[in-house]
Parts: structure tokens; sequence; C-alpha cells
């Protein structure tokens, strides 16, 4: 909270002539961000999915996805589950355009097919490993993604108060002087949030945003997604066995098994759909670890049962009609009726959530007195809207490249190339200059091999007979200069050598083999000299 000086009208006259001090305690977190670009809100659907991978030479391929159906919305916080190997990474990886080969299937946005490049302009990525830049403060790192994402004809203010509003937003203002490397790692997903925010995408996919967050740090990261969902936007996440009570704060659930849906629907239905299928969840129990039990077949083998139920992703279980078909006569009466009144008040969106809590069935159809399923509580209250445009620019925002172009659309990037260059350069002088120790070994690499260069082709310039010498001297500085940025991977290598060795393998190898190749085409020029 911030405690500002300005006029109270609240203060009796008397108070206000004999100059009291008047105070006013505003928030310190803006509720929206009002600066951020506007965007379309997209709503994401995709029908007989099918993903298959070929495995060495086998002719057969690995069906890893099979025909499944599904729907995403705006303004809602969309959670994929399921066991491990499910097919939870991969779905998303397609969702997101990450992958885009040996896929059969229709994707749509707002229910036109999706143009890829768009699409990736469009959304945001965010990965289990928060991939940010060690030798960055908060700050910078924001300015830098801003330099890339915001038009280069926005002032430096404008770009300013956007990044002050999203840091204000996101809790990370106190920090924002802060390396990223010393970060929490609940501050760094918040971070990683941060970075991808400055050009507001409507559509989010995080892979696992829980992975290594304790419990409550967990449920302040779902709430910051559910806050960027009520602004309209489109939050999907993979997540592994959440908690009931973050189980709760979702709104959609798409669970996956063996490459199939068996659940697509509210967090609320998911209890009373199962119970329909004779798989009644105990009410001690956290719904969603009994979805991915009865997934895993640790009840018995019933996922060909709720791939039918659920028509492989064709159906979502969130309004009462969805519901309809399977319950008994006497409670289908019942749901009619229900229906009827919240079809009139043209409330479809909340059908799903009043039913769950008016109608609340067991296997046998029976209307249960208690709500079995219902453990967190809303407590959202701020929101991030994303400013959703006129149906034009919703439209706009679908259309191929040449139509948006035609439609005197902006540029494809906000900015240019050029610009993007000079910021990317800017940003790795600044690494080196804060990367002491490659500093060090750069320098100790030049001014040793200055040396052996030094006294290998000593006095050779006044010497008209050594052309070759000249050449081999001329080549090597070249290389030498031209490759000096490359060693700094191996020169560092017994520094970072563990992670290095998992991640940077084979760079390692092909730069080692190449070194070796130039070291050996050198030597003969002087050799032959000599
Ligand atoms: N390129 C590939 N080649 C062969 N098999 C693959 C390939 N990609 C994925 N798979 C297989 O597809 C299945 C689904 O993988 P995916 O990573 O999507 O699972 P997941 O549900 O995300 O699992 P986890 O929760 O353990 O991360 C796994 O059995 C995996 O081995």
């Amino acid at each position: 909270m911030e405690v500002d000086t300005v006029t109270n009208n609240l203060l009796p006259d008397s108070d206000r002539k004999s100059g009291a001090v008047k105070l006013q305690i505003v928030p310190s977190q803006p509720k929206t961000l009002s600066h951020l670009p506007h965007r379309p809100a997209v709503d994401l659907a995709f029908e007989n999915l099918t993903y298959r991978v070929k495995e060495g030479r086998k002719s057969n391929a690995k069906v890893i996805l099979k025909e499944v159906s599904g729907r995403l919305r705006s303004k809602e916080l969309t959670a994929i589950m399921g066991p491990s190997g499910a097919g939870k990474s991969t779905l998303l990886n397609i969702l997101s355009g990450y992958k885009t080969t040996n896929i059969e299937g229709s994707i749509t946005m707002n229910g036109k097919e999706r143009n890829l490049s768009l699409f990736r302009k469009y959304s945001a990525y965010i990965m289990q490993d928060n991939q940010l830049h060690a030798n960055l403060t908060v700050e910078e790192a924001m300015t830098v993604a801003a330099n890339l994402k915001l038009s280069s004809k926005k002032p430096k203010t404008e770009k300013n108060l956007v990044i002050r509003e999203i840091l204000d937003t996101l809790g990370l203002q106190d920090h924002s002087s802060t390396m990223t490397r010393n970060l929490s790692g609940g501050q760094k997903k918040r971070l990683s949030i941060a970075l991808e925010l400055v050009n507001n995408p409507p559509v989010m996919f995080f892979d696992e945003p829980t992975s290594g967050l304790d419990s409550s740090t967990c449920f302040q990261c779902i709430n910051l997604l559910k806050m960027l969902a009520r602004g309209g936007r489109t939050i999907i996440c993979t997540i592994h066995q959440p908690s009931a009570r973050l189980f709760e704060m979702f709104d959609q659930l798409y669970t996956l098994a063996d490459g199939q849906c068996v659940y697509q629907g509210s967090t609320k239905q998911l209890v009373p759909f199962l119970s329909t299928l004779g798989l009644e969840c105990p009410s001690y129990h956290n719904p969603a670890s009994y979805v991915i039990e009865v997934s895993c077949g640790e009840h018995g083998d019933h996922t060909r049962k709720l791939v039918t139920g659920i028509l492989n992703g064709k159906r979502d279980i969130r309004t009462e009609l969805d519901f309809i078909d399977r319950k008994n006569d006497a409670s289908s009466a019942l749901a009619k009726v229900h229906t009827k009144k919240l079809v009139d008040k043209n409330d479809v969106q909340n059908v799903g959530d009043k039913f769950a809590d008016n109608l609340n069935l067991n296997g046998n159809g029976v209307i249960k007195t208690t709500i079995n399923n219902d453990i967190a509580k809303e407590n959202t209250t701020v929101s991030i809207p994303i400013d959703i445009d006129k149906e034009l620019d919703v439209n706009s925002a679908l259309l191929p490249d040449e139509m948006l172009e035609a439609a005197e659309t902006p540029a494809r990037y906000a900015t240019s190339m050029f610009h993007q260059f000079w910021v990317v350069l800017k940003r790795t002088l600044l690494f080196s200059r804060r990367d002491w120790t490659l500093m060090y070994l750069r320098l100790f690499a030049h001014v040793m091999v200055g040396f052996l260069i030094g006294a290998l082709y000593y006095d050779i310039g006044n010497d008209g007979a050594k052309v070759l010498s000249n050449l081999g001297f001329l080549f090597f500085n070249m290389l030498f200069l031209m490759y000096t940025s490359m060693t700094i991977t191996i020169l560092s290598f017994p520094l970072e050598m563990p992670v290095l060795l998992k991640e940077n393998f084979n760079r390692w190898y092909s730069l080692r083999s190449y070194y070796m190749a130039i070291t050996i085409s050198d030597i003969p020029f002087q050799v032959s000299e000599s």
C-alpha cells in the first residue's frame, strides 16, 4: 500500500483549515494492464487430432494422440491432465505450434482455420524450466523484451509505463534491480510470465507451471494464471497431480489417457460425470488424483468407457444438456427444468457451475443434498484484461498474411530486423561485461595466442621468400578473430562441465573437431617453410 498526501474531502472543514495531514490510501497494485496493446480474444478448437511418430526403421508408426478433439475457450483457465506418457506435452506442443509435422486433424481459432505464423505471434509458450538470462536484472530483461516486442515508434516513456505496470501487477516491482539468477523459483516463474505479457498474447501455454514450487507459491501462480484468464485470455497448462485446492481453481479440465480424451469439462462436473459411469470418487479423495488413478487403470480398465462417454473430446461436460443423456429419467426431467430456466436467462456460460451447485447426482441419479466437490473458494478479485477488440479486429487476427497486408495491418514484426539486431547486440555486450570469468579467459586466450603466433611467425614480414608463411599468418589471424567467440564454449568447459556435458556435448564435439582441423591445416605452411 502507498500513502499519498492528496485532498481528502472526508475531513471536516475545521481539520482542513488547520492544515491537518490528509491521507489517502491507494492500492499499490494496478488492477488492470491498461497500457498493453489491444488483442482479440481467441477460442481454440481441435478436431480428430492424430499424431504419429516413426520409431527407427520400423515401418509401423507409433500413434501418440488418437483422434482427440476439444475446445479451449477464452476467459478460462484450462488444465491438461493425465498419467505420465498420456500425451499431454505432445498435445500442448501441437496446439502451440511447436510440432507441425506428422499431424492429422484440424485446429481452428474462433472457428476459422489456424494461420500458424500469426498464431505464433499471438501466443506465448512458457516452458517448465524458466528460460531467463541470468546476467540481466529484472528491469533489464523487461526492457529487452519491450524493445523487441513493442513497436520502435512507441516512446521510451510509454514502454517504461508498460514495464512498470506489469511488474507492479505481478508483484515484481521491488525486485526490479535483482539479477534474474538470484530470484526465487516463484519469482522466476512470474518474470517468465511478465516477459511474455509485454505484447499481451491472447493465448498462453504453460508446461507444468507449478513444478518445483511450494504449495503456497503454487497457489499464487495458479491464481495469477486465473487472473490472466479472467482478463479474456485463453490460458492452457499441463499439470501433474494438483492438490484439491489448486484443482478447483481451474475452470476447465482436459484429461488424456493413452493418447485419448477421457474427460473434458468443468472441474466441478468431473465427480458427477464419473459417478454416472459408476466411478464413485470417495468424498475424502482429491478428484484430480482420482481421475488420474482411473486413467491409469488403478480402478479397473475404464478408459474405453470414458473415451466413449466423452466422445474422445467431442463432448464437453459443462452444461446440463451435455449431461442429460447420461442420467436416469427422473434426474433428466429435473435437469430439463433447470436447463429451461437457465437458457431462458441467456446464461449458458454459467450453466455448468449452476448445475454443479444445484444438481449433484450420485451414480443412481439420486440428488445429493451436499456438494462434495466444492473445495476452493472463488477469491479472484483482480483481472488483467486484454481489451477485447471489436469483431472486425477479432477476424483480422485470423486472416491469412496476404489478406492482412491488404487490410493495411501493420508489419508482421513490431520492430525491424536492424532494430532487433541492435537490441540483441547490446544485450550480448552487457552479458560479456558482466561475465568476468569469460572476459578474463578470453583476454588470457588472446594474449597467449598473440605470443604463440608472434614467436612462430617472427620477422616473416621482411623476408620475400616467406610468402606462404605470410599467407598462413593472415589466414590464422582471420580464423582466430572469427571464431574467438566460439572458444567461450571450449574455455568455459571445465567450469560448467556438468551442465555443458548435458546440453552442449554435440556442439562442443563439432567445435573441437573444427579447431583440430584448423590447427592441422595450419601446420604444413610453417613446416614446409622451415
Ligand atoms: N518423438 C517421439 N518418438 C517416440 N515416442 C515419442 C515421441 N514423442 C513422444 N513420444 C511418446 O509419446 C508418449 C507421450 O509423450 P508426452 O511427452 O506427450 O507425455 P506426457 O503426458 O507429457 O508425459 P509426462 O507427464 O511424463 O511428461 C510417451 O510415451 C513418449 O514416449
